[in-house]
């Protein structure tokens, strides 16, 4: 696949986003210390759809998420084996720069975190700053509208732009996070249980949100919702540490088939909910 993404200095008011872009985890293995919390996970997340990934507590998903943007490697002492690749490409080698992998593959996190000091408008823009984007006014109102509209929002908050971020409630908040992370245009979203602080009401719209993204951006979620792993995903992986073992994938597919005709046991049980 080839790649057209809009580089740090340089962005156009055209449609929204550029291009999704596979990402590929190849025999991923990580530590905290010297205690290994994963073991050889090999997941391919297709370009342009939602790759759930589910398991009990504890299994490593969050870890494994933090490693596909390079967030693990923030922890003392946490060290990783293994190859990520984003449209090919390994962001762990030694050429690749740091922050532009975490443009091109953003987070979104559990609980909404909007800066708190800054407008609707500035939360949206505020990536722009950080990974030194020029851009002009003109361009910059669109691609607030651009974002706000992909998220969700445009049409709650577009009169009141200027008031604070923090004034929203928990759904909008995270819509507004949502918004937030497309603006720097990237290529894959990462979401670490995006819906567990928000109200059903809330958790449906930012469901639809990730519908709505998911032809355009590469998104891979953790969830402990069985429904909506079903709702949200085209693909699904199962995680499970057994005893104390590190975490690995039990099983991975097209979700439907993963629910409706699990392979394994383990997985059969784990989604029709008798453990975990
Ligand atoms: N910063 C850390 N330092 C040491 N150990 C950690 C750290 N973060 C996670 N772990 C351990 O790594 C293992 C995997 O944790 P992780 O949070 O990735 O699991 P998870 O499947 O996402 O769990 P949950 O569903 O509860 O969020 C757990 O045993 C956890 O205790």
């Amino acid at each position: 696949m080839t790649t057209t993404a809009v580089m740090p200095g340089n962005v156009p008011a055209g449609a929204l986003p550029p291009d999704a872009a596979p990402l590929e985890a190849r025999a991923v293995s990580a530590w905290f210390g010297e205690r290994k919390v994963l073991d050889r996970v090999s997941l391919h997340m297709p370009a342009g759809s939602v790759t759930a990934l589910i398991g009990p507590s504890g299994c490593g998903k969050s870890t494994f998420l933090r490693i596909l943007n390079r967030m693990h490697e923030l922890v003392p002492g946490a060290t990783l084996a293994g190859e990520v690749l984003l449209d090919g490409a390994d962001i762990y080698h030694h050429d690749r720069r740091l922050t532009e992998v975490r443009r091109r593959i953003g987070m979104v996190f559990q609980k909404p975190n909007p800066f708190p000091a800054m407008s609707i408008y500035e939360n949206v823009t505020a990536g722009l700053k950080l990974t030194a984007t020029r851009i002009s006014r003109g361009d910059r109102d669109d691609l607030v509208e651009q974002c706000l509209t992909k998220a969700g929002l445009w049409n709650e908050v577009h009169d009141r732009l200027r008031q604070p971020g923090s004034a929203l409630s928990g759904g909008q908040q995270q819509r507004l996070c949502i918004a937030r992370a497309l603006a720097v245009r990237p290529q894959v979203l990462l979401m670490d249980e995006p819906c567990s602080a928000l109200d059903p009401t809330s958790t449906r719209r930012v469901e639809e949100t990730i519908r709505e993204l998911a032809a355009e951006v590469t998104i891979v979620i953790v969830t402990h919702n069985m429904q909506q792993a079903q709702r949200v995903s085209e693909h699904c992986a199962f995680f499970l540490a057994e005893q104390n073992t590190p975490g690995h994938i039990v099983e991975q597919g097209l979700t439907q088939r993963m629910f409706h005709r699990p392979r394994d046991p383990r997985t059969e049980d784990y989604v029709n909910g008798r453990f975990g």
